[in-house]
């Protein structure tokens, strides 16, 4: 008897989303755990460039022309010239999970010399619990050949939804440009086996070069802010993001997951060029740091766009001394929710959306 093809986890829940400057060639590595996979594909830069997507994928492509089309005045929300830009890919899509992976990140493989299903482990990751509020010391409980230790209160093995799937990078760490600077050699050769979930009321840096979350549990919360051209700072979208979606979570009782699965990071961008992008927010972030930690929402906050807009408030409010950027930022963060609640009505407006939504070129 054939063995049934397996249909791959979350074939027709999930989408891709690439934020790309290139021809996305890195895609033919990924072609046997990718292909059956829906792909949203963010092109920024110059709209009137064509970027080159394989043969046999099925995906849709936006560039800073749909974007505007599609959001109008609200497209301001959406950075350019900026890996930013992907968030545009969360909010079009009509999935409940989304798998993000930067165009410079190719397959891994394993201690045994396997390759690496990155997907499949975010997936399994994004589809058991987490264990946020007591620490298991025997990393992620609900992993074949682990369990809850002694100790561990039965009353809370039950775990919280996880919103988020954080993996990790051989080769090319994600390093700010100080550190690539003083260790520009430096590889990441240590494949360490777990996957923790990050304590409640504990911040950490997300990074989106291979990231992964349940859209409907946490997706208004992903907005990776104003960054790029025209902005004071730069590759702190995925940082802004995580200390936003973190916050929230923490209040929404949703857990974040870090560690397994790794990808293979292969270009190291240029540490000049990224110092000159991060400069602001090395500094900046000794103060914006400690406004997460102490940020805390209102009991009648139950939803992750009323989290949001509160959020969008006290960041007006409390980081606007640093920097009139802050006052920019908030706003934008506004105009996401409007316009993520715009292109994902629920109930009765539903009926909204014009077929001026569609992408610029799709591939069936
Ligand atoms: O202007 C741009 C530049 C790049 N992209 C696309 O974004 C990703 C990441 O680009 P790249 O790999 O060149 O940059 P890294 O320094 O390795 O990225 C890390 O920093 C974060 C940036 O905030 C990023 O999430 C991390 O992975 C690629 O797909 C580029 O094609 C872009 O869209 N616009
Ligand atoms: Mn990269």
């Amino acid at each position: 008897m054939a063995a049934t093809p397996s249909t791959p986890l979350l074939k027709d829940e999930l989408d891709i989303v690439i934020p790309t400057i290139r021809n996305l060639d890195f895609l033919e590595m990924w072609r046997p755990f990718f292909q059956p996979y829906h792909l949203i594909i963010v092109q920024d830069g110059d709209p009137s460039k064509t970027i080159k997507v394989p043969e046999g994928f099925d995906y849709e492509l936006y560039n800073r022309n749909d974007i505007n089309r599609i959001l109008g005045p609200k497209a301001s929300c959406i950075s350019f010239k900026d890996s930013a830009c992907r968030c545009f890919g969360y909010m079009v899509s009509k999935k409940k999970y989304i798998y993000t992976i930067d165009d410079d990140c190719f397959v891994a493989k394993d201690p045994s010399g396997k390759d690496i299903n990155a997907l499949e482990q975010h997936i399994k990751n994004l589809l058991c619990p987490s264990t946020p509020h007591f620490f298991n010391t025997l990393y992620d409980p609900y992993r074949e050949g682990a369990d809850f230790v002694r100790g561990y209160p039965f009353s809370m093995r039950e775990g919280a939804p996880t919103a988020v799937s954080h993996g990790l990078w051989l080769n090319i760490p994600d390093y700010d440009a100080p550190t690539q600077l003083v260790k520009p050699h430096e590889r990441n050769t240590r494949y360490v086996d777990a996957v923790l979930t990050i304590p409640k009321g504990t911040l950490f840096p997300m990074c989106g070069m291979n990231l992964a979350f349940d859209r409907d549990l946490i997706g208004p919360a992903m907005y990776f802010g104003l960054m790029g051209d025209g902005q004071p700072i730069g590759r702190y979208d995925d940082m802004w993001a995580g200390w936003c979606t973190k916050v929230i979570c923490d209040h929404l009782g949703l857990g974040i997951k870090t560690g397994l699965p790794y990808i293979w990071h292969s270009k190291a961008s240029n540490p000049f060029v990224n110092l000159k992008k991060e400069y602001n927010g090395i500094f900046w972030q000794e103060e914006i740091i400690p406004f997460f930690q102490a940020a805390t929402l209102p009991k009648e906050c139950k939803t992750v766009q009323q989290c949001y807009l509160e959020l969008a408030k006290q960041v007006k409010e409390k980081l606007s001394k640093i920097d009139p950027y802050f006052t920019k930022l908030g706003d934008a963060m506004v105009t996401w929710i409007e316009a993520w609640d715009e292109l994902n009505p629920t109930g009765e407006n539903l009926a909204k959306l014009s077929i001026a939504d569609g992408p610029s070129k799709t591939k069936k």
